[in-house]
């Protein structure tokens, strides 16, 4: 069976233009996985608020941080599978689970290859319903209408693999080398409590709001496959541990919150706030739920996280870039696809 692979990230607007933002974060926000309300509660939501207000909001800031070649996001996630197709010798497609490059179009670029046996790679490190499962379900659908030949595996969460907690480690320490910093903030993509306890698969394991020691997050249990909480604060566990960053030196946030339900906390915009007043100088910050820079890093964290931080008084803020196309983080995902071509074929 001839194999292929398609890397998914999660898609931008086509313009920073608010018709275009208005479009992309319809189409994103009506999916069930990402506001997971009944249909009739979620339209009400979506276009009768949201889309009336947001995509100016949205649109502003995509203008702040739009690349020449397009949105940050895409351009980059292009060069990574640019990167990654040098190295493999099947053929690697690229789409996104928004927007104009669907998965059905990178799916039928593979078909049109003759790729019979596709690998699947969501540019997620953590599993979450909002992200890895829209994808895998989608995905799913698209191959049942369109392809059903085809032959469909995907990467699972890589958040703990030794190999990519080395590279994110060895790419946070080169960047902070020489860079005055007191406090490491490492900073994730935040989701509705509610998203935690829905992909509990015990039933009972995780406690979202548990913010204090987490005790859920440290206990063994199965939960943990799907546990987007318990998958972050292993990041921030096995990189201070790789990085032998001291106890009180560095700690966990969420952003990116979006209504009135309660989601991961704490909240970085809070953290930083609290950081700068409780007498930290310097801070740095890293954001290892995403893999490509994009809105939520060059715009949410580095322009209005150093805001927030010099407002009350705080001094030199660094962002630490994701992984974007570092050459480690390309070997990681050649290494897992060599790995799955070489396992042999299960009927
Ligand atoms: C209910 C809303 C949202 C959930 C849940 C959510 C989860 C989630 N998102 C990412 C990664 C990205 N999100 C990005 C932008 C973005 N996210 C939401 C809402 C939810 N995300 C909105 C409305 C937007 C658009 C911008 C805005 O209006 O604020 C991006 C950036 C895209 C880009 O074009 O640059 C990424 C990446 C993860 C990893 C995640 C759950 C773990
Ligand atoms: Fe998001
Ligand atoms: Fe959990």
């Amino acid at each position: 069976m001839k194999k292929g692979v398609l890397l998914v990230n999660l898609g931008s607007p086509d313009s920073p233009n608010p018709k275009d933002v208005k479009k992309y974060l319809g189409e994103f926000l009506m999916d069930p996985r990402v506001i997971d309300v009944p249909k009739w509660a979620r339209t009400l939501l979506v276009k009768g608020i949201i889309l009336n207000t947001r995509p100016k909001q949205s649109a502003k800031a995509y203008q702040k941080i739009w690349w020449e070649n397009g949105s940050p996001l895409i351009v980059i996630s292009e060069e990574l599978q640019q990167k990654v197709q040098e190295q493999v010798e099947y053929p690697v497609a690229l789409a996104m689970r928004y927007g104009s490059m669907t998965i059905k179009k990178g799916l039928q670029e593979l078909v049109d290859k003759g790729v019979e046996d596709v690998y699947l790679i969501p540019l997620y490190p953590q599993f979450a319903m909002a992200t890895t499962e829209t994808i895998l379900v989608l995905a799913e659908e698209i191959r049942q209408q369109h392809f059903p030949n085809l032959k469909i595996e995907s990467l699972p969460a890589f958040y703990n693999k030794p190999e990519y907690i080395k590279t994110l480690s060895e790419s946070i320490k080169s960047h902070l080398q020489g860079k005055n910093y007191d406090h490491l903030l490492f900073s994730y993509h935040g989701v509705p409590e509610r998203h935690i306890r829905k992909s509990d698969i015990t039933n009972g394991h995780c406690k979202p709001s548990d913010i204090i020691d987490c005790a859920c997050c440290k206990t063994e249990s199965k939960a943990h496959e799907f546990c987007y909480k318990h998958q972050c604060k292993e990041v921030t566990r096995l990189v201070a541990e790789y990085l032998n960053l001291e106890e009180g030196t560095y700690s966990t946030s969420f952003q990116s919150r979006l209504g009135f339900d309660p989601w991961l906390q704490p909240y970085t915009d809070r953290t930083i706030e609290r950081l700068g007043q409780s007498g930290i100088e310097n801070m740095a910050i890293v954001t290892p739920a995403f893999v490509s820079d994009c809105l939520e890093t060059l715009e949410e964290i580095a322009m209005e996280g150093e805001e927030i931080f010099h407002e009350v008084g705080g001094k030199d803020f660094t962002t630490v870039p994701c992984l974007n196309t570092d050459q480690n983080w390309v070997n990681n995902l050649v290494k897992w696809i060599e790995e799955w071509a070489k396992t042999p074929a299960t009927i």
